[in-house]
């Protein structure tokens, strides 16, 4: 296990009668294993854990697990996707901030320089065009919000016919389109598909090419979807006009980091999950899921 709620570990001791480790250090006989995004599921792991039956990914993304070993292996997911509100509203925050000069102006009034109202202009998010890519739990929250703020929505998925993501869609007056038509119109594109071999760097020099050059691009799903050498190259060379960014290419970061220095990055340490009520919420969703394991008793042990 590891980073979840103090008061979910509390009762799966007491209520649950699970036995609780903070860590893994050699092979170990547990069944259940709880992880968060930090913990990698390869082979590896898998060989420490000879009696593992279930994992249980406290959030949504699951591209830190080896799919196909634990496959082989019988080992059954469960994921906990209850993010989708604090993930959004991350976003939201970031389009905002990039939106308003946030960064600039605080920073030049707790130096005296008043002239940032006169040096410094935002924009209006209303009537500007949002592109969604990805139209599932976290892209459709964000529709919903950014058409209350007045902007157009612009949406790319690759499975966009099912009923939530057209109702969706429909209240929050967005449209479907290709991703050439999203990247050539959007004045923010916001990522939010999950990481996997068909949408690892699908954001390259070729897609930086198409976007506007005031375009800004949010970040809160996974660094790999977009190549990090065309990400650098489209910042400095004004192909885009900012980024906002909650995961990175190698995380933790601990050091100085080129990228994120950028005068045009916000960056955050990935906490696009990360808020008290969330914890709480996943923590839940752990008990809950535990609670049907053990009523379900033999059926999953077959
Ligand atoms: N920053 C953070 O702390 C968090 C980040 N995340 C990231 O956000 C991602 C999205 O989360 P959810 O919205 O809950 O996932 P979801 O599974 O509800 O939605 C993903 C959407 O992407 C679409 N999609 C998948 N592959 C595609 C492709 N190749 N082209 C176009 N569309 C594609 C799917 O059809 C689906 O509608 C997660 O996979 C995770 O990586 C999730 C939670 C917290
Ligand atoms: O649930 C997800 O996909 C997340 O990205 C959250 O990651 P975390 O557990 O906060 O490292």
């Amino acid at each position: 296990m590891s980073e979840i709620s103090d008061d979910a570990i509390q009762k799966l001791k007491k209520e649950h009668n699970v036995h609780y480790k903070e860590s893994l250090v050699e092979e170990d006989e547990a069944e259940l294993l709880i992880i968060r995004s930090n913990v990698y599921v390869d082979l590896a792991l898998l060989s420490k854990l000879p009696f593992l039956k279930f994992i249980i990914k406290a959030g949504s993304g699951i591209d830190n697990i080896d799919l196909d070993r634990m496959k082989e292996r019988d080992v059954r997911l469960f994921t906990t996707p209850v993010n989708a509100h604090s993930v959004a509203e991350l976003a939201l925050l970031m389009i905002l901030a990039l939106r308003k000069r946030l960064g600039r102006l605080n920073a030049a009034l707790k130096e005296g320089n008043w002239n940032a109202k006169y040096e410094v202009k935002g924009h209006n998010l209303y009537k500007s065009s949002l592109g969604i890519i990805g139209y599932g739990n976290i892209g459709r929250k964000l529709s919903l919000i950014a058409n209350v703020i007045g902007m157009k929505i612009l949406i790319y998925d690759h499975h966009p016919f099912d009923s939530i993501k057209q109702e969706h869609a429909s209240r929050a007056k967005g449209t479907f389109v290709s991703l050439e038509e999203l990247l050539m119109n959007s004045d923010t594109v916001s990522l939010h598909v999950p990481l996997t071999d068909g949408t690892r760097y699908m954001i390259d020099c070729p897609q930086f090419n198409l976007c506007r050059p005031n375009c800004i691009l949010i970040n809160t799903a996974r660094a790999d979807l977009v190549n990090p050498t065309a990400l650098q190259e489209a910042l400095l060379e004004k192909k885009i006009a900012g980024l906002g960014i909650d995961v990175h290419y190698h995380e933790p970061i601990h050091r100085i980091d080129a990228l994120i220095n950028m005068d045009n990055v916000l960056a955050t340490p990935h906490v696009g999950s990360q808020t008290v009520e969330n914890i709480e919420l996943i923590g839940e969703r752990i008990i809950d899921i535990i609670t049907m394991l053990n009523n379900k008793g033999d059926e999953y042990y077959e």
